[in-house]
C-alpha cells in the first residue's frame, strides 16, 4: 500500500471494556473503521455509547482491550509508552470542548508548545500560515484568559495544527460555545480539511455541528449503527431519535 493511499487511521475488531466494582463495562465491541486522508467524521450516538472512548483509544490516549488502532503505517499496540508519547505529540493532534490552554503561557507559546516538547524547530512559514487562518495575528502576546470562548478554541486549533499531524480528534469542541461562534470554529475545521487536506475526527452531540462534515458514524452500545455520507442536520436528527425510540422499546 502506498504512504500517499494509506488511511489516517484505521481501527480494527476495536474492544475496550472497562471494570466497575467487578463487572465489565463494554464500552466498545469489535469496532471497525477507516479515516481517510482529507475528510472529516463527525462520531454522534447517545451518552455512554462509546463516542469517547473510541476517540481516546483511536488518539493512543489509552489502549484497547482487544484490536488495533493505526495511525497512518504504524499499529499503536507495537509501541513503548515513550513512542506513543512521541506519536501523541508529533502525529496526532487534540481539541477538547474544555479548550485545555495553559493560563501561564501566552498564545503564541501555547501554539508551539506540541513543538518545544518534542525539540522540533517551527517553521515560520507554517506558523504565519496557521496564526492567519486562526485569525489570532493580533492576540500572539495574550493570556487565553483575555480571549473568547470562540477565540480561546481557535488556539487551541491552532497548536493542534501545529505539527502538521495526520490527524486532529476533536471531542465536542463547540460543546462550550453559543450558536455563531460555534459555526466559525465548524468553518475553521471544515477549511484545515478541505485547503490543507488534514484529517479531522469530531465526536458532537450537535446534528448541526455534524453536518459540517463529510461522513456522520453513529455508535450505540459500543458499536457503529449508521455510517452516512454527507446526511444534513435534518436527516442526522431523524436517525438519532429513531435510535432514542427504539433503545426506550428495548429497555
Ligand atoms: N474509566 C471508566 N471506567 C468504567 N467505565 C467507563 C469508564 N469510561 C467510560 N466508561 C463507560 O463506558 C461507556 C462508554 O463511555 P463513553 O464516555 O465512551 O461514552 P460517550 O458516548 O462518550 O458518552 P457521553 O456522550 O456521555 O460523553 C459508558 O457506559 C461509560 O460509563
Amino acid at each position: 500500500m502506498s504512504v500517499h493511499t494509506e488511511p489516517a487511521v484505521r481501527v480494527t475488531g476495536l474492544t475496550r471494556t472497562y471494570q466497575a466494582d467487578g463487572e465489565p463495562v463494554h464500552a466498545l465491541t469489535r469496532v471497525d473503521a477507516t479515516f481517510h486522508r482529507g475528510t472529516f467524521t463527525a462520531i454522534m450516538g447517545p451518552s455512554g455509547s462509546g463516542k469517547s472512548t473510541l476517540l481516546q483509544v483511536a488518539a493512543g490516549l489509552d489502549r484497547p482491550t482487544d484490536g488495533s488502532v493505526w495511525i497512518g503505517a504504524t499499529e499503536l499496540s507495537r509501541l513503548s509508552e515513550t513512542r506513543l508519547t512521541e506519536l501523541r505529540r508529533g502525529r496526532v493532534g487534540f481539541v477538547f470542548q474544555a479548550f485545555n490552554l495553559i493560563g501561564a503561557l501566552t498564545v503564541e507559546e501555547n501554539i508551539l508548545l506540541p513543538l518545544r516538547l518534542s525539540g522540533v524547530r517551527p517553521d515560520p512559514a507554517w506558523i504565519a500560515e496557521i496564526v492567519e487562518r486562526t485569525g489570532l495575528a493580533q492576540r500572539l502576546r495574550h493570556r487565553p484568559s483575555a480571549l473568547s470562548g470562540g477565540q480561546q478554541q481557535r488556539v487551541a486549533i491552532a497548536r493542534a495544527l501545529v505539527s502538521r499531524p495526520e490527524v486532529i480528534f476533536c471531542d465536542e469542541p463547540t460543546g462550550a460555545l453559543d450558536t455563531n461562534t460555534a459555526a466559525e470554529v465548524l468553518l475553521l475545521l471544515r477549511g484545515i480539511v478541505d485547503e490543507h487536506s488534514q484529517t479531522v475526527v469530531m465526536v458532537t452531540h450537535d446534528p448541526v455541528a455534524a453536518s459540517y462534515a463529510d461522513r456522520v458514524m453513529v455508535l450505540a452500545d459500543g458499536r457503529i449503527v449508521h455510517d452516512m455520507p454527507q446526511p444534513g442536520a435534518d436527516r442526522i436528527a431523524e436517525h438519532l431519535a429513531a435510535l432514542g425510540r427504539s433503545r426506550v422499546v428495548t429497555r
